[in-house]
């Protein structure tokens, strides 16, 4: 059987993390593809040389052709631009907007029955406007932000509980913004509510407040230190989680960037949510009941995605 087809749009970053993620993990044969001339063919090359001593069996093809994307199995999309310290990433919406157009039309003419997970921000309105530009079906087209902030989440915990990452869960949801949304009543330290834990005395409600705006601003935390960009090895390895669940369909439970039509109060919108991945793609939206507090937090987080959207609506009359 033919190996599936991972269609790489961006070869930045990010974009060169997948690739090597990919061909490491041996999920398929994976194409890059950028506007930059050189950069996919140079990072694919590049990669494609770590495959005898790391052993895995991929083709990896650098290319400024949407034709050699064909009939891809995934696309995973980074094209655009990142902020740099001192901006917000609602600021990249007018560049990168222009940039899910083009990536959008390039998808539905050559892969228009890939699953796609968009990474480049502010990701909840550029998944919207990459859905809305390529036209393919709604539960075939999410947006990776989720598993990014919940993994920030479940790592400082990690460090404050002093155990294995592995046992610590979180969701974190509503927009990838100075909105989103830890949930700490569903976030658990081997099953235990982190609530539960504060009364426990394992950790105060104090320590558990700066934790959750750590992860907030965990994406600033990092720009703050690179200086000329963001992360890149979590994003990848967490859109990677979300391939690989579509590609064996292991039907996760995953928050992403999801189209709610019903479930949480939505109608017909993107925004993150916790989600079951499998092989129909965004096979379900998981319903959760949240106490008033946190559905006021949810609530002002879809308010700014919201306004994000009809910001893209008021750039581009195609939108509206
Ligand atoms: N959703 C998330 O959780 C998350 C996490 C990290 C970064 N991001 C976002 O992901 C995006 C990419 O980040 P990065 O670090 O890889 O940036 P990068 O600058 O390293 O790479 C972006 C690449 O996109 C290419 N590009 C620009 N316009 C293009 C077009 N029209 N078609 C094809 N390629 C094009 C550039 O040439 C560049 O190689 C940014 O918008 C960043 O903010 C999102
Ligand atoms: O913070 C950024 O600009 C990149 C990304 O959204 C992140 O959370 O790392």
């Amino acid at each position: 059987m033919a190996r599936p087809k991972i269609a790489l749009i961006g070869a930045g970053q990010i974009g060169g993390t997948l690739a090597h993620l990919a061909a490491i993990k041996e999920l398929g044969d994976v194409v890059l593809f950028d506007i930059a001339e050189g950069t996919p063919q140079g990072k694919a090359l590049d990669i494609a040389e770590s495959g005898p001593a790391e052993g895995f069996d991929a083709t990896l093809k650098g290319t400024n052709d949407y034709a050699d994307i064909a009939g891809a199995d995934v696309c995973i999309v980074t094209a655009g631009v990142p902020r740099k310290p001192g901006m917000s990433r609602d600021d990249l919406l007018g560049i990168n907007l222009k940039v899910m157009k083009s990536v959008g039309e390039g998808i539905a003419k050559h892969a228009p029955n890939a699953f796609v997970i968009c990474i480049t921000n502010p990701l909840d309105a550029m998944v919207w406007a990459l859905r809305e530009f390529s036209g393919l079906p709604h539960e075939k087209v999410c947006g990776m932000a989720g598993v990014l902030d919940s993994a920030r989440f479940r790592h400082f915990l990690s460090l404050e509980f002093d155990v294995s990452m592995r046992d610590v869960t979180a969701f974190v949801l509503g927009g990838h913004g100075d909105t989103m949304v830890p949930l700490a009543r569903y976030s658990t330290v081997g099953g235990i509510p982190l609530p539960d834990l504060v009364q426990m005395g394992w950790t105060t409600q104090e320590k558990l407040d700066a934790i959750i705006q750590r992860t907030r601003d965990g994406g600033a935390e990092i720009v703050g230190l690179l200086k000329t960009g963001s992360a890149f090895y979590a994003p990848a390895t967490s859109a990677i989680e979300m391939a690989e669940a579509y590609l064996k369909d292991q039907k996760r439970v995953l928050p992403c960037a999801a189209y709610v039509d019903g479930a949480l109060g939505l109608n017909g919108m993107y925004v993150g949510v916790p989600t079951v991945i499998g092989a129909g793609g965004v096979e379900r939206v998981i319903d959760i009941k949240m106490n008033r507090d946190e559905q006021a937090m949810f609530d002002k987080s879809v308010d700014a995605v919201k306004g994000l959207v009809d910001a893209c609506k008021g750039i581009d009359q195609s939108l509206a």
